[in-house]
């Protein structure tokens, strides 16, 4: 049973002034620099919630939560997560102190069943928040930094093999990404692969190429994708079946030369759990907006390694702000062994803060400020925000 525990009733004022006293959610919307195509939609536009947390000491805290394609690549749309923010989340933890995260989280549990999204961006701000005041970034509040760097992968994802192949130059050229993920699955499996050759002929020994095909094939589809993909030199296949068909994985793993990543396929640490027992994949693919904010991922991530399943970070083209919090989890993961795709900002148009992420050699620096490490451009903001 959840306790209930505000603050009076915790004899635990306000004393630390870390009471939340406001929470306020906006739609934005940022142009990508291209189509990005994956096997179930397209956009050339993404769309975020930004979350507002403030607090008695007057600190503001962020956080984000992206979607990609509308309510395509999972259910929540920004305008689900907003109405859900304003309507259940903010009511159910007014009033709580912010530095309990863990029971601002059941309270949100028990407000809204699901909604990882929406969740992830509120307790993201309350992250942000809390190290600000306490002048210590939110990888502290995680269990401190085991990594203040990590490789990063550029996704290509316009469709057109060309354009894919000067893009990864310019990518090596520029000592940005020497290391590739192909969103496959929009067209035919043929075309596909032959696409794949002609992108693993270009890039031949100087980049590590690894492909998502969210969910696009059936399983003999699959059987057969993976031997032409093994023999390019793919080295991880996310997703090739259905998020629901985890015996197929388990199947399809049995037969495969090539690591699978599951990703649609793990939400909860209990989905972690059940693809772990069924032996469905090799790696999986966290994001916040899957597991319901930081302390989730950490969750996940810890179920996962305990049976065997190794860890990549991954992303749903978020900006400075919601990469920022995604870094600051992964800079905590022991076993990073898989890397991570934090390229959102690269591929916006814009971004939302003063300083954005930063890249050198082919990793992404984890920002070093208080909270989530970035400050917002409050300019930017109204610029894309949906409405005033
Ligand atoms: O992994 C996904 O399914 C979502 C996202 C991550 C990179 C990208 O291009 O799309
Ligand atoms: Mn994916």
């Amino acid at each position: 049973m959840l306790e209930t525990m505000n603050t009076h009733q915790a004899g635990a004022s306000s004393a630390n002034g870390l009471d939340i006293v406001e929470i306020r959610s906006q739609i934005i919307d940022i142009p990508t620099v291209r189509q990005h195509k994956l096997s179930s939609l397209s956009t050339t536009q993404q769309n975020y919630v930004l979350v507002r947390v403030r607090t008695s000491n007057g600190v503001e805290g962020i956080g984000e939560a992206a979607t990609l394609g509308g309510p395509r690549w999972s259910e929540e749309s920004v305008e689900s997560i907003k109405a859900t923010v304003d309507r259940y989340l903010a009511p159910a933890v007014l009033g709580e102190r912010a530095d309990r995260f863990e029971h601002v989280a059941a309270l949100m549990d028990r407000a809204a069943k699901r909604n990882t999204a929406a969740k992830s961006a509120v307790e993201s701000a309350l992250f942000d928040a809390v190290g600000k005041t306490l002048g210590v970034p939110a990888s502290t509040l995680l269990g401190g930094a085991v990594r203040d760097r990590m490789r990063v992968f550029w996704t290509l994802a316009s469709g057109d093999v060309g354009q894919e192949i000067d893009e990864a130059e310019q990518k090596l050229a520029q000592r940005k990404h020497n290391a590739f993920k192909v969103k496959i699955g929009a067209q035919e499996p043929d075309a596909d692969m032959r696409r794949m050759e002609r992108l693993a002929a270009a890039l031949d020994g100087r980049a590590t190429l690894i492909v998502d095909a969210n969910q696009a094939w059936d399983e003999t589809t699959a059987v057969r994708c993976l031997e032409r993909l093994h023999a390019v030199g793919v080295t991880l296949v996310e997703q090739p079946l259905p998020a629901w068909n985890v015996a197929g994985m388990a199947r399809l793993r049995g037969r495969a030369q090539v690591p699978l990543m599951a990703d649609e396929a793990i939400f909860s640490e209990h989905d972690a759990l059940a693809v772990g027992a069924a032996g469905a994949a090799d790696v999986v693919s966290l994001k916040l907006v899957k597991h319901g904010g930081l302390l989730g991922t950490k969750r996940v991530a810890a179920v996962a390694e305990a049976a065997g399943i190794g860890l990549y970070g991954g992303c749903l083209l978020e900006s400075s702000v919601g990469a920022a919090a995604h870094l600051q989890v992964f800079a905590t993961l022991r076993n990073l062994d898989w890397h991570c795709e934090h390229f959102g900002p690269q591929i916006l148009r814009d971004d939302l803060v003063t300083a954005p992420i930063a890249y050198d050699n082919f990793e992404v620096l984890l920002p070093s400020g208080p909270g989530l490490g970035v400050v917002l451009d409050e300019e930017k903001v109204r610029h894309y925000a949906r409405e005033a």
